[in-house]
């Protein structure tokens, strides 16, 4: 099962709400809520209070993809702001087993995230208690970015060990997807997507529909993998 992700982060922010609503009405899947700090990585962007007011607007999984250094204080906030999926840096934890066991312990999935150049060997201890893993296919901190032919060798080798593990983790590519890369990127093992620039830069802002075509055209490519 493929899952179509669109990054809030190339949302026209003033207009957050309708985004998310016509995002979904598109038939996009889950919403990745991308969090930044202006430390772990160069940019700030949004917390908890937007999580929370973004959750009465669907039931669809908000999956939370912190991009913060440190990691552990923040994840109890956005539990109780209604994240479904919390994802977090390896490098940005102490001791990443206790990280994902209290994302657990608030009732999240756990997720851990692969920058670039992050050695797979993260997953050596925990693959078992993961619910996600995420291939960074850029460099975290902004959107728009050219995507990293790289993070396909990535995939397949995290592809193996979650097929070799016999768990259902989602394994996730974020970072330069498009209609036209996004086939490959399944081949390679991915089964959910983010895409930020590619899905909200589409259309005219005026447009409800506006991300219709975007949506079906890489459900389309999807179908022929
Ligand atoms: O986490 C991110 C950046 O750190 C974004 O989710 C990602 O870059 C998506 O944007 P785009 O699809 O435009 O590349």
């Amino acid at each position: 099962m493929y899952r179509i992700a669109p990054s809030i982060l190339s949302a026209n922010f003033a207009k957050l709400g309708e985004e998310i609503t016509n995002v979904l009405d598109s038939g996009a899947d889950i919403i990745h809520f991308d969090v930044m700090d202006n430390h772990y990585v160069p940019n700030l962007t949004i917390g908890p209070l937007v999580c929370e007011a973004i959750r009465p607007l669907t039931k669809a999984i908000i999956d939370v993809h912190l991009m913060v250094e440190p990691v552990d204080r923040i994840i109890p906030d956005f539990a109780k702001a209604g994240a479904n999926i919390i994802s977090f840096h390896p490098e940005a934890s102490r001791h990443i087993d206790r990280t994902i066991g209290l994302i657990k312990e608030q009732g999240c999935k756990a997720g851990l995230v692969f920058n670039p150049a992050t050695p797979l060997s993260y997953l050596d201890h925990v693959l078992d208690k993961l619910d996600l893993v995420l291939i960074m296919s850029v460099n975290p901190g902004f959107g728009g970015q050219a995507f990293i032919p790289e993070a396909l060798n990535k995939l397949q080798a995290v592809r193996k060990r979650i097929d070799a593990s016999g768990k259902d983790i989602w394994l996730e590519i974020d970072g330069g997807v498009k209609v036209d890369n996004i086939a490959e990127i399944a081949r390679a093992g991915a089964d959910t997507f983010v895409a930020g620039s590619a899905i909200y830069g589409a259309g005219k802002d005026s447009d409800p529909h506006r991300y219709d075509t975007i949506v079906s055209a890489m459900r389309a490519e999807l179908a022929k993998v």
